[in-house]
């Protein structure tokens, strides 16, 4: 079977500061102008297929490159080098928002997000109390309010229950759970293993050691942009471990 993920040589470079704005020169000629532009890499020459149903963990110390990886997957970011071929659709929840629009009701986003996944107006009728009802009744409640109105953990809550309840066959989701109350982060859990028995692909980014190793077989180890390690979680996590060790 071909791997649902293909990425080969993946670059994203980005600007250091936007102090300034590139002039129209130096983007015609960038690198010929003797002004030095400040950019780097946030991602470098990274390279790996994922199967279908396989759960990756992406581990590493803040600003690795974890959420421009998983951004690069759901096609909102382009890379600058290399290619990542997605093969099916991507459910993410890559932002405490979900991409929801803060003006908007919550109801209106539910229906705006499913219709852009496909969902046609009547899928969504059916789906919608599953949706609100796992979301928690105090979301329930608060459906007919703008969304910017929400506490952060209502907007993970209603994300989430949303993201987990498109058909999209790969499921991203960037340490999201960690906002959430207790309750609610056990029935994420409960509904993140559907998924996976259920034979959905999924990434998760997390600083939870517990999480990683409850969800993921296999780890992707990313240092300053670089892919570190691929392998096994319980072994790509020691490796992590040990390498935070040795710098502390
Ligand atoms: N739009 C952007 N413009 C410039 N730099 C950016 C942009 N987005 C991310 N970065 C930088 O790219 C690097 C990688 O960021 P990224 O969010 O992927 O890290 P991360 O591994 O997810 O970190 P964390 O564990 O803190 O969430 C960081 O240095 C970050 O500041």
């Amino acid at each position: 079977m071909k791997p649902v993920i293909e990425a080969r040589g993946l670059g994203v470079e980005f600007y250091r500061s936007r102090r300034r704005k590139r002039s129209l020169r130096e983007m015609v000629f960038k690198g010929h102008t003797g002004a030095p532009i400040d950019t780097f890499w946030a991602l470098k020459d990274v390279s790996f297929d994922v199967r279908p149903g396989e759960a990756v963990g992406i581990v590493g110390a803040n600003g690795g490159g974890k959420s421009t990886l998983l951004k690069m997957i759901a096609g909102v970011l382009i890379p600058d080098e290399g290619r990542v071929t997605v093969r099916g659709g991507v459910a993410p929840l890559i932002e405490l928002t979900g991409g929801f629009l803060g003006e908007l009701t919550a109801r209106d986003n539910v229906y705006l997000a499913a219709g852009l996944h496909g969902l046609r107006k009547r899928d969504i009728d059916e789906r919608y109390d599953e949706i609100v009802d796992f979301a928690g009744p105090q979301v329930a409640a608060a459906m007919d309010m703008p969304f910017r109105h929400f506490s952060s953990g209502m907007q993970v809550r209603l994300a989430f229950a949303l993201i987990t309840t498109l058909d999209e066959p790969i499921v991203l989701v960037d340490e999201v759970l960690a906002v959430g109350d207790r309750a609610f982060r056990e029935r994420c859990y409960v509904r993140m293993e559907n998924m996976l028995s259920g034979g959905r692909t999924l990434f998760l980014v997390s600083h939870s050691e517990g999480d990683l190793r409850r969800f993921a077989e296999r780890g992707l180890y990313l240092s300053s942009g670089s892919l570190i390690a691929d392998g096994p979680i319980d072994e790509v996590i020691s490796q992590y471990n040990a390498d935070a060790d040795a710098a502390s």
